[in-house]
């Protein structure tokens, strides 16, 4: 007896109370034990080929698919809804894709009088011949093929075409998700081709098949069933999108890379390959990203998804990396007295009075330093001169170089004499070490947003990179790069060329916030090493409210604008935890507070700090003209620095920050605002 676990079960029990959810836990679990039922009440529905009903108490049932020695937990409701749910769908592998499919019945309206409307909802029915242009039914011109080739169900297949546009999104929800996205991205200016479904080899178990391994999972074992049951809302931790499935399980022969839009799974993804590469009882497995926050999240995340297996959990580890290089620092050399950027300026304030550097800013000096010299550990003039300075396009001639590079000297020799180190150093020292032979205690590292990398970091990972196989692993996405600037990651020995994937279903973000924050990126973007990650086609998994963007005399009103925001939010059901208010900089998040409406729970953060999080409702708020770009951060950079760099990663992080939301969005500052605001797409 097989007994398998589907995305709708998971649903439906995730609306239940949390009374009935332990009810209907026990019920599943009696059945796991006693997969003939012997000792539960179940009956076979009459109106519904295969479905057998479960009892749970007098009213709750749960919905169980029987077919062979298959068992299928399908649904899970109160006893009428449980049985119209049932009656309406019809288990069956797609006759193209070969992929296992629930098929709703469709159910065009009845005609007045007529009496078979049964069903809670009601396709809505059109006079398709009255219609003036095709224009209004978007699929229209598709054949039949082309449905079928994306996971149409054949009984579909008309239904699709006559849908006039207002009511595409109810067809969605009716529809196999593979078949969804498809027609969503083709209605929204995509190619059909472009989401050709694998077909399953004849005689193919179509549970196996990619796309049905979204919806359904075989159960192996109870400990699995029982971590399934416990965290139905955290459905990712099941079902895979295909396309998250084939770079998680994927033998890799170097360096991979996935990447995608916010809300794609991308750090689900870097979970599922850290837990699936710890299958091997050798291996041990290094998750990591680049902030303590993230990783604590991605922790969290991790002892969630491998609750029931142990064993497998003990052979990952998850470590803001700098703390994984603090601990290897420390036991392979010694303690470890870290140079921060204040020691930096210091020394060449120091520098400057002592009339080093003649002809440059201290600005422009730290930058420098921070950016180039220490980035890429220069150690000679000679070799400052081979640096590339990607995002300081102004060049240096031999002069200006000899000038700074006076104070970059004297900056390394009182780090040196007051027994500092600095971050990149202390990659460094470790990358030595490795090459060197040192036992390095991790046989693969998964990297999380990995776009934010710094040089050094990088040029460690490359060192590694050396094992090859699958011994590297990134997830992350160049449009959210927001702390450094770009570099090429193939001259530090990461060559993901030829391994990269890009996600393209956003499972955070509502269809309209996430097409109004990808107008503030470019379709594509280019890496420093040529790949492009193509943003285009694009689709997300449900629909909203469009974002708000409003505009205020003074920052009073506009406070007071989110005030009344937060409250409708909050009557509408919203938690207050599930709102966050974000602004750039710690200067405005005395306006972000105000406009808390004095719930304590609604999160008020600079945008830095939002990587990573999501919210219900989000309102980015203090977008005045002189705060994003940043007017401080502008101000800063030296005179010769470019600050077309600095208005990309601005953009970057408007861009995170808009995408942090999943129902709701406001955009608000005082008038004219941010030149951004011109960007997102983001009605007045
Ligand atoms: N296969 C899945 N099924 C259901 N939900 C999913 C799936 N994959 C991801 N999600 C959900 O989508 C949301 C975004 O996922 P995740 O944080 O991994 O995206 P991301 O691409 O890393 O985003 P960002 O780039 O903003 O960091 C999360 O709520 C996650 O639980």
């Amino acid at each position: 007896m097989t007994l398998l676990y589907a995305s709708t079960f998971a649903d439906s029990l995730g609306k239940l109370t949390h009374q009935e959810q332990k009810q209907a836990k026990l019920t599943v679990m009696d059945l796991a034990l006693d997969p003939r039922g012997n000792g539960l009440q179940m009956h076979r529905i009459d109106k519904a080929e295969g479905f057998w009903s479960v009892r749970v108490n007098r009213d709750l049932r749960i919905i169980l698919h029987r077919d062979g020695d298959d068992d299928l937990l399908a649904y899970v409701d109160h006893h009428d809804d449980a049985y119209a749910w049932a009656e309406r769908k019809r288990l069956i592998p797609h006759e193209r894709t070969g992929a296992m499919q629930f098929v709703e019945v469709p159910v065009v309206q009845a005609a007045e009088g007529d009496d078979q409307g049964s069903s809670s909802y009601h396709y809505p029915h059109v006079d398709y011949t009255a219609l003036p242009v095709a224009a209004s039914r978007p699929f229209v011109s598709l054949t039949d093929d082309q449905l079928l080739d994306v996971g149409v169900p054949r009984d579909w297949l008309d239904i699709v075409r006559d849908t006039e546009e207002a009511h595409v999104e109810s067809l969605f929800d009716r529809l196999p998700g593979e078949a969804a996205e498809a027609l969503l991205d083709f209605a929204t200016g995509g190619r059909i081709e472009d989401h050709t479904a694998p077909v399953a080899p004849a005689g193919s178990d179509p549970y196996l098949h990619p796309d049905a391994q979204r919806r359904f999972r075989k159960v192996e074992g109870l400990e699995e069933l029982k971590a399934a049951l416990e965290a139905p809302f955290e459905k990712w931790a099941i079902f895979l999108h295909p396309a998250q499935r084939s770079s998680v399980e994927r033998d890799w022969s170097g360096p991979a890379r996935v990447s995608g839009s916010a809300g794609t799974g991308k750090t689900i993804v870097a979970l599922h390959r850290a837990a699936h590469l710890a299958k091997d009882v050798d291996a041990k497995v290094l998750l990591t990203t680049f902030s303590p926050a993230l990783a604590k999240n991605l922790e969290s995340k991790m002892d969630l998804l491998l609750e029931a297996q142990k064993d497998r959990r003990s052979r990952v580890d998850v470590r803001a990396i700098d703390d994984a290089a603090r601990e290897l620092f420390e036991k392979w050399i010694g303690a470890l007295r870290l140079a921060d950027l204040v020691d930096a300026r210091q020394a060449i304030e120091d520098a400057v009075s002592r009339g080093l550097g003649a002809g440059h800013s201290t600005d422009f000096l730290l930058e420098e330093w921070e950016e180039v010299i220490d980035a890429w550990c220069v150690r000679d003039v000679g070799e400052y001169g081979s640096i590339p300075r990607i995002g300081r396009k102004i060049r240096l001639g031999q002069n200006q170089r000899e000038s700074a590079w006076e104070v970059f000297a004297f900056v390394r020799e009182r780090l040196i004499e007051k027994g500092l180190i600095t971050w990149a150093d202390v990659y460094k020292e470790l990358g030595h070490r490795v090459a060197a032979g040192e036992a390095f205690p991790y046989s693969h590292i998964v990297i999380d947003e990995a776009q934010d990398l710094s040089v050094a970091q990088a040029k460690f990972l490359g060192k590694l990179s050396a094992a090859g196989g699958n011994s590297l692993f990134f997830t992350g996405d160049l449009g959210q790069r927001i702390f450094h600037l770009p570099f090429s990651w193939c001259r530090l020995g990461i060559d993901v060329r030829g391994r990269s994937q890009i996600l393209k279903v956003c499972y955070r973000t509502s269809h309209q916030i996430r097409s109004a924050a990808d107008r503030l990126l470019s379709g594509e973007i280019v890496d420093q090493d040529g790949i492009v990650e193509v943003r285009r086609g694009t689709v997300s998994v449900f629909d909203g409210p469009s974002p708000k963007l409003e505009l205020f005399d003074n920052a009073e009103d506009e406070i007071a604008a989110v005030i009344e925001w937060v409250r409708r939010r909050v009557e509408e059901g919203i938690a207050p935890s599930e709102i966050g208010i974000l602004v750039r900089d710690v200067d405005q998040l005395g306006r972000a507070r105000r406009a808390t409406a004095g719930y304590d729970d609604v999160s008020a953060i600079v945008m830095h700090d939002a990587k990573g999080l999501e919210y219900r409702a989000v309102a980015v708020m203090a977008l005045d003209e002189d705060v994003m770009p940043s007017a401080r951060r502008l101000s800063e950079v030296g005179d010769v620095a470019d600050l077309e760099a600095i208005h990309e990663t601005e953009r970057h992080l408007l861009y995170v920050a808009a995408t942090r939301a999943r129902d709701h969005l406001h955009v608000s500052g005082v008038a004219p605002g941010s030149e951004f605001l011109d960007d997102i797409g983001v009605q007045v």
